[in-house]
């Protein structure tokens, strides 16, 4: 049981794996690429894996080394593919996971502002989050913009607390990765483990969740009394 502290004053969500499972779409439309390149596809499951770190790095972990290290243009080609693939085919099978409308519409009710901070490129973060996620207002929603160090730089997670006005200790960071627990740590946040993600529970402990949740709704317990509720 994670020790009492101050309640969280703001909420900042990570996205794919957090808010929204876009798993199914995100690993079709690499397959599809890697297809079109005469590479094997991989399943679902390997994608857990290899979303997080931002797109070139999902193209590329996708990709067979060998190819990547033979010809250097392999992975931008593909990520130009990737975005064309997603784009066409990005809202098939995502939506958000089961609980997440009743957590923000009971953060809505307690007037706690809700930010977004995704590694997911920038463009297709505002869209999932404007068309998946249309009943709430986030104060901020960001992804992946050039000229912006991507998570685990705990940067824009700073700023996006900043702008709130509230201090990074009082702002509950819910996240589904590894990556995201950095930043959350490094940004001095509570870091709180999304354990219906992509990645699972021992990641996120392992890598100094304060707790890892089994439904989202538990977060509540860190705004109304700052730890996790008894029982
Ligand atoms: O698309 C990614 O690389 C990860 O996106 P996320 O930061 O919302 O989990």
């Amino acid at each position: 049981m994670a020790e009492p502290r101050d309640a969280a004053l703001a909420v900042l969500f990570d996205l794919d794996g957090t808010l929204l499972d876009t798993l199914e779409d995100l690993g079709r439309s690499v397959n599809e690429v890697l297809e079109g390149h005469g590479f094997p596809p991989h399943p679902m499951d390997a994608y857990r894996r290899f979303i997080g770190d931002g797109v070139a790095m999902l193209v590329e972990r996708a990709l067979p080394a060998e190819a990547v290290r033979a010809d250097p243009s392999l992975v931008p080609r593909c990520v130009e593919g990737f975005r064309e693939a997603y784009g066409r085919g990005w809202d098939v099978a995502s939506g958000p996971y089961p609980g997440i409308p009743e957590l923000l519409d009971a953060l809505v009710a307690r007037g706690i502002p809700m930010a977004v901070l995704s590694n997911k490129p920038h463009p297709f973060t505002r869209r999932c989050v404007e068309e998946l996620l249309p009943r709430w207002r986030f104060a901020a929603v960001l992804g992946d913009r050039p000229g912006f160090a991507r998570k685990p730089d705990p940067g824009e997670a700073l700023r996006i607390a900043a702008d709130l006005g509230v201090e990074p200790g009082r702002v509950a960071y819910l996240g589904d990765s590894s990556i995201d627990m950095e930043t959350a740590r490094g940004a001095g946040m509570i870091a709180l483990g999304a354990g219906w993600g992509f990645r699972g529970a021992s990641e996120l402990l392992a890598h100094g969740a304060v707790a890892a949740l089994s439904r989202p709704i538990e977060l509540l317990g860190w705004v109304d009394r700052g730890g996790a509720v008894e029982g």
